[in-house]
């Protein structure tokens, strides 16, 4: 099995997905991370450095490579992946794909993501917290259309991260 965890910027897609990765004994791959490692530069640097669309398709290229060599992981993937290319097509075909929504409302994000602005670099330049959960807002009511598409979707807010890797386990089993 692979459990793909998608959901916006800050749902807790990496570190939920560390801990459930522990719990199952399953490895974990990050395709942030990853694509940091191959790249030797942080999503911040290749998006400024070789632009959005090549970030794009690395993310894309590293998916498929991903979900048709591994197996027993659990894959975090982007923010944006689900919602570029047929990356959700090829998420959702994947008949050893089991996919997560992590779902979280604007204002859970909102308090997350302007503690943590810094390393991400679609939502750096943001200042107030009333404009950061209003392009939170229109950013996730184009975006919910894919992550709708996983085969299960669990609401995150007011969870802890323990009880978010408990309910998952449950769904999954
Ligand atoms: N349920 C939770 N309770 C408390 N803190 C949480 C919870 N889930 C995540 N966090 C914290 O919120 C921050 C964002 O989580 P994380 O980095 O895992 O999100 P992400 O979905 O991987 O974001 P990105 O798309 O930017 O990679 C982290 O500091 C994490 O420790
Ligand atoms: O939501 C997004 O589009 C992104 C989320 C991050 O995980 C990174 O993949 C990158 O910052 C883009
Ligand atoms: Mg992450």
């Amino acid at each position: 099995m692979i459990v793909v965890l998608i959901g916006y910027m800050a749902s807790g897609k990496t570190s939920i997905g560390k801990k459930l990765a522990n719990k199952l004994s399953y490895d974990f791959i990050d395709l942030d991370d990853l694509i940091e490692e191959k790249e030797k530069l942080s999503v911040t640097q290749v998006f400024k450095s070789k632009g959005e669309v090549y970030f794009r398709n690395q993310e894309h290229l590293h998916l498929k490579e991903v979900l048709s060599s591994k197996n027993n992981i659990v894959l975090s993937v982007g923010g944006g992946t689900p919602c570029y290319s047929n990356n959700m097509d090829i998420i959702v075909n994947n008949i050893k794909v089991k996919s997560i929504y992590l779902k979280a409302s604007i204002t859970t994000l909102t308090e997350k993501l302007m503690r943590k602005k810094a390393q991400r670099p679609l939502i750096a330049h943001i200042e107030t917290e009333a404009a950061m959960a209003e392009f939170i807002g229109k950013h996730l009511f184009e975006r919910v259309q894919f992550y709708n598409q996983a085969e299960i979707v669990l609401t995150v807010d007011n969870k802890t991260k323990g009880d978010i890797v408990e309910d998952i386990i449950l769904k999954l089993f």
